[in-house]
């Protein structure tokens, strides 16, 4: 687990740092093959899509660049509304160019909905959407999503840049939280 103490704090571990490397080659394969003879303009989505970043960008042979957009929904009150507030913007035009979203997980999918329309009508070339990690809930939403890890089930992960109170971003397996951490 090579997470100093929060082994206690994982019920189980869901993929293990392996497992994670190697979907993540296979991915970036796929990508590699359709981006052939582009340039692609990677754009993280913080805090959560570090990890993935890193370790996806660097598994491609396309060239790339890499840029990072930190959005947040109005509150859970109005989460479904889909509204999302920008925190931090793209320092980059988008203009002609082809713009993968990078994200570290899918729940309701109306942050990427949202995200991908955004960025959609900044006049890209293209706009697609690499996820690590997607939920059943992210069915509900139409968000079409061009290259999917892993489809887990509802449970709460941590891990691998995924956090519960900012906590656990820096596990390198993902786990599933132990009930108890949740008081
Ligand atoms: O599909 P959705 O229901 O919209 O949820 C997915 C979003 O939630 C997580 O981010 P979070 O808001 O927790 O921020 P973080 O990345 O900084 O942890 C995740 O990184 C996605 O951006
Ligand atoms: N850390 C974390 N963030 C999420 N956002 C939506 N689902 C999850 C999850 O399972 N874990």
């Amino acid at each position: 687990m090579d997470a100093r103490d929060a082994g206690t704090d994982l019920e189980s571990v869901l993929l293990t740092e392996e497992q994670v490397q190697t979907r993540l080659r296979e991915m970036a394969a796929e990508i590699d093959a359709f981006y052939a003879g582009s340039e692609v303009l990677l754009v993280g989505v913080l805090k959560g899509a570090v990890m993935v970043m890193a370790d996806l960008a660097r598994a491609l042979t396309v060239p790339v660049t890499m840029d990072w957009m930190a959005v947040s929904s109005y509150g859970s009150g109005t989460k479904s509304s889909g509204v999302v507030r920008i925190l931090k913007d793209l320092d980059t035009d988008l203009s002609g160019k082809h713009v993968l979203i990078v994200e570290d997980i899918i729940d309701s999918g109306l942050t990427l909905s949202w995200l991908s329309a955004n960025l959609g009508s900044r006049g890209p070339a293209s706009v697609r959407i690499a996820t690590l990690l997607r939920k059943p809930t992210a069915a509900k939403v139409e968000v079409e999503v061009s290259w999917v890890g892993f489809d887990i089930g509802e449970q709460f992960v941590v891990g691998y840049g995924l956090d519960y109170d900012e906590k656990y971003r820096n596990l390198r397996d993902i786990g599933i939280l132990a009930p108890h951490m949740y008081g």
